[in-house]
C-alpha cells in the first residue's frame, strides 16, 4: 500500500491533512526528546524543527537510543535527524538546529510564529520558563513532559486557557546555610556541596562579580563576628591560590592547598569554642607527618597508580588514596588552564578531572569532620544531582506525550475543550501507574499568565528614531482603552515611565537605554483596573508601529482562596475528574475571561482555538 493511503487510512483523512501541512517545534534532543522524535515522526507531522545546544557524551548512550558511540562529541540535534531517516516513512521535513533555544538572534520571535504546536523534551526550569514565556506571547499550544527516575508526567498547555508551566509553584533546589558548609558540616552532601560550589568553583571556574562571599551575606547567618572573619580570611588565601595555580606552572600550589584547607583552616576553625559546645570537633589533618612520603610514593609510579585507585569507582578509597586523587586532577586541571584553550573549568559530572577533584576533597573533609567517606559513584549522584534515568519512563511519556498532542488535530476542533485532555502522570506506585487530571484554567495569582495578557509590538527602525516615548504611551493608552495613567517597565525592572518619573517622556525610543529588539515592556494600569500588558519589542522593516490585538481584562477584586496543588485520582477508560466536596464536575460550562474564577471554576472548560 502506498505510504500516504497507507497513513490516510489510520489516521483518517480529516487529520492526515492536517498533520501533513503542520509543523511542529521540538525543544531537547535528549532522553525524551529522541524518543519523542521517532513517536512524532511515526505519527505523519508534515515538518519537525529539532532544537538542543549540546553534544553527545558517552553517558547519553544508553537511553538515547538515536545516538551511537560514533556520534559522541557530535550535535544532538543535527545526529537525530539524521539517525531518524531510516524510518522516515512519511517523508517527514527535519529541521535541526544547534543552539540555545533562549537566544534571540538565532530564534527571534518571527521564528516561533511558523509552529502549529511546541513539544518541550528539556531537563531544566530556565528553559522551560522561556518556552512557556514565548508559548504564552504567540498563543501556541505546548506540551510540557518531563521524567525523573520512574516518574513522569506530561502537561498540555493552552495559553490564556488552561494553566501554563508557571500557573504552579515549583520545587526549588535543597540549599544549606553557608555557615553548615563552610564551617559545620555533618553529612556527606555539606562536604560535597562544599567541595563543588566552593572550593572547586573558587579555584577554577569562572567568578561572577555578585557571587563574592561578603559580611552582609554572612551576617544573616551567623552573630559569631569570628566565624565571620575565619571565613573572608579562607576566601581571601583561596583567591590567592587561585592565582598561583596559573601564575606558577609547579605543583607546589597542591601541597599549599592541602595544608590551608585541612589543616590550617580546620585548627582556625576549632579556636571557635562556641562552634564546638553541641558538635563533635573536627580533627586536622596531618599531612606531612601522616601521608606525604608515601603520597610521593604513588606519585612516582603514576601509571600503575592511575588504573589501580582513579577507576576504581565503586571502592571507598582511603584517605591517602583520596590525597592521590586530589593530586592527579589538580595537575590535570591546572595543565589544561595553562595550555590556554580553556579560560575557567566549570564542574562537570562527566569531566573525569573535575569530578574526582570534587571526590577526594569532599572525602578527605568528611574524614576531618568524622563523617563517612563515599565512593566516586555515590558522589557522583550527589554532585551531578543525578536521579537515575529510566529509558522505559522517557518512553512512555513520550508516547503520550504524542498521542495527546495529536487529539488536537482531531475533527470537531470547534467542539474541543480542555475535557479532552489531561496532565498525566506515572509513577512506580502499585496499582496506580497512570494516574491523570484534568486541566485547570489559569491560576488568576499566575504573574506569567492570569495577572498579565501578551502580545507582540511590532516597530520599525525608522519609527524608532522618530517616535518619543509619549507617542507610544498615547498610542497605547488609546488602543487598549485606558481610563488612568500607566507606568512602564522595560525589561526585567527597569522603570521607564510613571506618573512622577517623566523624564523621558519627549526622548526618542531609540534613544532610551535598553529599548531594543526582543526586549521586554510590562505595562500596569495605575487605575488598577485593567490587568497588566506585557510587550514583547519585535523590530520589523516593514511596520510603522503595530500594536497586538488584544483585550485586556478588567481586574476585579483580588481572589483570597489560594489554589492547592491538585492530586490526580487513577486513571481508567474514562475521562477523569477531579472530585471536591459538592460533586464531580462533569458537565463543560464556559468561563467568561473577565471573571476571576475560583479553583472550582478554574475546573470549567472554554473551548481551544486550534
Ligand atoms: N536552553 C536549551 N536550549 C536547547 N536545548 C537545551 C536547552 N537546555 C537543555 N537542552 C537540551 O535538553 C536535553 C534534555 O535531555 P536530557 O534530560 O536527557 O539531558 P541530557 O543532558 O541529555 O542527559 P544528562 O543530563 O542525564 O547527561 C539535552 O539534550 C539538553 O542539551
Ligand atoms: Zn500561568
Amino acid at each position: 500500500m502506498a505510504k500516504d493511503t497507507y497513513l490516510k487510512k489510520v489516521l483518517g483523512t480529516p487529520r492526515y491533512d492536517k498533520l501533513r501541512s503542520t509543523k511542529v517545534l521540538m525543544v531537547g534532543a535528549g532522553g525524551i526528546g529522541c524518543e519523542l522524535l521517532k513517536d512524532l515522526i511515526l505519527s505523519g507531522f508534515g515538518e519537525i524543527h529539532i532544537v538542543d545546544l549540546d553534544t553527545i557524551t558517552l553517558s547519553n548512550l544508553n537511553r538515547q537510543f538515536l545516538f551511537r558511540q560514533k556520534d559522541i562529541d557530535k550535535s544532538k540535534s543535527l545526529t537525530i535527524s539524521k539517525a531518524v531517516e531510516s524510518f522516515n516513512y512519511f517523508d517527514t521535513k527535519l529541521v535541526p538546529h544547534h543552539g540555545n533555544i533562549m537566544n534571540t538572534k538565532q530564534f527571534p520571535i518571527e521564528w516561533w510564529g511558523q509552529f502549529s504546536y511546541i513539544f518541550n523534551a528539556l531537563d531544566n526550569l530556565e528553559a522551560r520558563r522561556y518556552v512557556n514565556k514565548m508559548s504564552l506571547f504567540l498563543k501556541k499550544p505546548l506540551m510540557e513532559s518531563g521524567t525523573t527516575g520512574y516518574d513522569g508526567q506530561i502537561q498540555p498547555i493552552f495559553p490564556y486557557v488552561s494553566e501554563c508551566f508557571e500557573c504552579q509553584a515549583k520545587a526549588t533546589p535543597k540549599t544549606f546555610p553557608v555557615c553548615t558548609i563552610r564551617s559545620t558540616p555533618s553529612q556527606p552532601v555539606h562536604c560535597i556541596t562544599w567541595a563543588k560550589e566552593f572550593l572547586f568553583h573558587q579555584l577554577f571556574d569562572e567568578i561572577e562579580s555578585n557571587e563574592a562571599v561578603n559580611e552582609n551575606n554572612l551576617q544573616n547567618e551567623t552573630d559569631n563576628k569570628q566565624e565571620i572573619e575565619n571565613i573572608m580570611k579562607e576566601t581571601n588565601e583561596i583567591n590567592e591560590l587561585r592565582t598561583s595555580i596559573k601564575n606558577d606552572s609547579s605543583s607546589i600550589f597542591i601541597k599549599r592547598l592541602i595544608l590551608k584547607i585541612f589543616k590550617i583552616d580546620i585548627e582556625r576553625t576549632l579556636r571557635l569554642e562556641s562552634l564546638w559546645k553541641s558538635r563533635a570537633k573536627p580533627t586536622p589533618l596531618n599531612y606531612e607527618e601522616n601521608y606525604e612520603t608515601d603520597l610521593l610514593g604513588l606519585i612516582a609510579d603514576e601509571k600503575t597508580n592511575d588504573e589501580k585507585i582513579l577507576d576504581q569507582d565503586t571502592k571507598i578509597w582511603s584517605v591517602l588514596e583520596n590525597l592521590y586523587v586530589l593530586y592527579r586532577s589538580s595537575v590535570n586541571l591546572q595543565k589544561r588552564l595553562l595550555k590556554g584553550e580553556e579560560k575557567s573549568i566549570t564542574f562537570d559530572k562527566d569531566d573525569e578531572d573535575t569530578l574526582n577533584f570534587v571526590v577526594s576533597s569532599s572525602n578527605l573533609r568528611c574524614f576531618i569532620f568524622n563523617i563517612e567517606i563515599k565512593s566516586k559513584f555515590d558522589i557522583k549522584q550527589v554532585a551531578g544531582n543525578i536521579i537515575p534515568a529510566i529509558a522505559t519512563t522517557n518512553a512512555i511519556i513520550s508516547g503520550l506525550s504524542n498521542l495527546s498532542s495529536l487529539k488536537y488535530y482531531d475533527g470537531a476542533e470547534s467542539k474541543k475543550t480542555l475535557d479532552h485532555f489531561s496532565t498525566t502522570f506515572i509513577s512506580i506506585r502499585p496499582n496506580k501507574y497512570v494516574t491523570s487530571a484534568s486541566l485547570l484554567g489559569p491560576n488568576p495569582q499566575c504573574a506569567s499568565c492570569g495577572l498579565s495578557t501578551r502580545g507582540i509590538l511590532e516597530i520599525n527602525q525608522d519609527q524608532l528614531s522618530k517616535m518619543t516615548l509619549n507617542d507610544l504611551i498615547e498610542s497605547i493608552k488609546s488602543k487598549y482603552n485606558y481610563n488612568g495613567d500607566l507606568s512602564i517597565i522595560l525589561g526585567s525592572s527597569r522603570l521607564i515611565y510613571d506618573y512622577d518619573f517623566e523624564d523621558n517622556l519627549e526622548t526618542k525610543l531609540c534613544d532610551i537605554k535598553g529599548f531594543v529588539n526582543q526586549e521586554l515592556l510590562l505595562i500596569q494600569d495605575d487605575e488598577d483596573e485593567l490587568e497588566n500588558l506585557e510587550l514583547f519589542i519585535n523590530y520589523n522593516s516593514s511596520t510603522q508601529l503595530e500594536l497586538p490585538q488584544l483585550t485586556l481584562r478588567q481586574k476585579k477584586v483580588p481572589v483570597t482562596e489560594k489554589p492547592q496543588p491538585v492530586e490526580p485520582v487513577a486513571a481508567d477508560n474514562q475521562p477523569i475528574y477531579i472530585e471536591d466536596e459538592d460533586s464531580l464536575i462533569r458537565d463543560a460550562e464556559e468561563i467568561e475571561l473577565d471573571e476571576q474564577p475560583s479553583l472550582k471554576k478554574r475546573k470549567t472548560q472554554k473551548p481551544i482555538e486550534v
